[in-house]
């Protein structure tokens, strides 16, 4: 089942230096919400909070709460590692494991979970991993082969049924785009506008036509000035904020008169 994000009084650090300030949010369950903001604003520090992936980092650290569905991921109980498992990540560039098969690479993050499965198991979440991630029919002669001989667009595409084969809740995306082209990125669109029936889906975008054509709502950070920590200066309805947002940053920001 999909889950909402509480994230309340959020300080993210990079050992002293505070990268990003006093982040309170909401995020539905079942919906996707971008975040946008110039170049260093602590987009996607943010959003590595969700799934404790900020701390892998040396020094790196958080001072408030995250909780999913009221669970507050930072508790001394809560064992990093089923976060991660239950908050999946797609990152920027495709990144399929380089030395595995198609089906190989859709499995490995439950191999990596030491879950067993039988062949005719492994099969199974194969093919609905790659149908949920609208990839089946495109490979399903082929799964023994690399998963580096796809084009780009399907390697992203491999990459997302590698992180839904795990089941988890949520979906963190860090321009999962950026590296497409136009007609991979809008494979991938189709299948964020899919796979929000059942994940909540987080997505960092420096891309706002793609903003407002995925996300249901928008939240939008920004910097007070060189050195300082970024800010959620905004978050609204997707329409609202690109239409008549209520900050004046917001505007000058959309309408392109910086960042
Ligand atoms: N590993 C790190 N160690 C120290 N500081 C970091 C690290 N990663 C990011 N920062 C700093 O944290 C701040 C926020 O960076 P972040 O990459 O989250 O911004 P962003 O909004 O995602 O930027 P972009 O849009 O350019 O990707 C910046 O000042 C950046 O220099």
């Amino acid at each position: 089942m999909a889950k909402s994000i509480d994230v309340s009084d959020l300080n993210i650090y990079y050992s002293d230096f505070l990268a990003v300030e006093n982040v309170n949010m909401t995020i539905k369950a079942r919906s996707v919400t971008a975040l946008i903001g110039p170049s260093g604003c602590g987009k996607s520090t943010f959003l590595r909070t969700l799934n404790r992936m900020h701390e892998v980092i040396p020094g790196a650290r958080v001072e408030g709460k995250v909780a999913v569905d009221g669970q507050s991921l930072y508790d001394s109980a809560v064992d990093p590692v089923e976060v991660r498992r239950m908050v999946g990540m797609v990152f920027q560039r495709p990144n399929p494991f380089p030395t595995m098969s198609i089906a190989e690479n859709v499995l490995a993050g439950l191999r990596l979970n030491n879950k067993k499965l039988t062949k005719s198991e492994a099969a199974d979440v194969v093919e609905r991993s790659l149908q949920g991630a609208n990839l089946w029919n495109e490979v399903k002669d082929r799964l023994g082969k690399p998963g580096m001989g796809l084009s780009g667009g399907q390697q992203q595409r491999l990459c997302i049924a590698r992180a839904i084969a795990v089941e988890p809740q949520v979906l963190l995306m860090d321009e999962p785009c950026s590296a497409l082209d136009p007609i991979s990125t809008s494979a991938v669109e189709d299948l964020i506008h899919e796979l929000k029936e059942q994940y909540t889906i987080v997505i960092v975008t420096h891309n706002m036509q793609q903003a407002a054509r995925v996300s249901e709502d928008t939240a939008f950070f920004n910097l007070a000035g060189a050195g300082k920590p970024g800010r959620l200066i905004e978050m609204n309805p997707t329409k609202k904020i690109f239409s008549v947002p209520d900050e004046e940053a917001t505007e000058a920001y959309i309408s392109g008169r910086f960042g």
